[in-house]
């Protein structure tokens, strides 16, 4: 194990891209992503990953909601609880494929999950405005019967790939188990935490956390994560090679990298969709701008081990 003081400290953020959509899917696509992974530690980094969640958290909560009808063995699953588990099986596949990359690259580092709960600020607007896209996709036509029978729904269209069940999203304000990750970090552990953008909790006067109906983005969950660890580097994961301006537009440009006031100015000029790119960018100027050297990095899973080399990403710095 090299000097740690050496190592570069990497918060990985994992998109619903890096998951697939079924547990068979999703246990042979964190296999593959477990390889770019276990390359960046073998490149000179100390790695820690936090992962998206909205299709499992919402293909849990509609399980238990639809099983309860027909069944009285079987009662709705909240969603803070919908969050838990999904933070439990997801993590469960990504310590089996991290720990198997380990074992053949003979790597002394361990992996773990830590359950995350995040506090968030009880009058956040985002209660009043549930815009975060979780489950499913639908039609238009699915979605109006699906809000006909189901009191207090709302679905609505997510960035041109269908109609899907909204919920609210506060920001991100405090990590609670951020000491025990620090520690396990600081032990040689590569720990998978905030999955799912951590279970959204309130404090009480007497000191009780309570889990709310929420769904943090894991972006800027692991923008909050990387602050706390003061990591390094931001590394936000997805399906392409790098963020595009006029994008999708025959005069679209990819960018290899961008000072923050840039990137502050695409987001102004309405360049990024606002369920798939716009949180990246803003959780990537959040991380950049909240200390000295940050940089922070949007690029895709699949060449992770080549972000360093600067052969993949665009980079966001000060
Ligand atoms: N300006 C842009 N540049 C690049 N990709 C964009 C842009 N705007 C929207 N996208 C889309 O956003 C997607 C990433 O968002 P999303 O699929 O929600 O991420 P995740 O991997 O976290 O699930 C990209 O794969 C791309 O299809
Ligand atoms: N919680 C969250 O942001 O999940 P996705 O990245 O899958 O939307």
């Amino acid at each position: 194990m090299e000097n740690k003081s050496d190592l570069n400290r990497i918060v990985i953020a994992l998109g619903g891209n890096a998951l697939g959509n079924t547990p068979k899917e999703q246990q042979r696509k964190v296999e593959m992503a477990a390889k770019s992974l276990v390359d960046l530690i073998s490149q000179g980094n100390e790695i820690l990953i936090c992962h998206g969640n909205g299709p499992q958290v919402g293909m849990i909560n509609l399980a238990f909601e639809e099983g309860s009808k027909s069944n009285d063995k079987i009662v709705p699953m909240e969603l803070p609880e919908s969050i838990a588990m999904s933070q439990g099986y997801i993590g469960y596949h990504l310590q089996k494929a991290i720990k198997k990359e380990l074992y053949d690259k003979k790597m002394p580092w361990h992996v773990a999950t830590v359950v995350t709960q995040i506090e968030v600020d009880e009058e956040d607007e985002a209660f009043q405005d549930p815009k975060k896209p979780i489950g499913s996709f639908y039609t238009k036509r699915e979605a109006e019967q699906l809000i006909a029978e189901n009191e207090g729904l709302i679905m609505k269209e997510d960035a041109g790939r269908g109609y899907r069940r909204m919920v609210p999203s506060p920001l991100p304000k405090n990590i609670v188990e951020k000491e025990c990750i620090i520690n396990m970090l600081d032990n040689e552990f590569i720990v998978i935490a905030c999955g799912g953008g951590g279970i959204p909790v309130v404090k009480n006067n007497s000191g009780e956390y309570k889990g709310v109906p929420a769904v943090i983005d894991k972006d800027f969950a692991s923008a909050k994560l990387a602050d706390a660890i003061d990591a390094d580097y931001l590394f936000i994961l997805t399906a392409v090679d790098k963020v595009s301006i006029n994008w999708g537009r025959p005069n679209q440009k990819d960018l290899d990298s961008i000072t923050v006031k840039e990137a502050e100015k695409y987001c102004k000029e309405g360049h990024f969709a606002s369920g798939s790119m716009l949180p990246k960018v803003k959780a990537a100027i959040k991380f950049v701008k909240g200390g000295k050297g940050r940089r922070a990095v949007i690029a895709s899973l699949e060449k992770a081990s080549l972000i360093m080399q600067g052969k993949n990403g665009t980079v966001v710095h000060s």
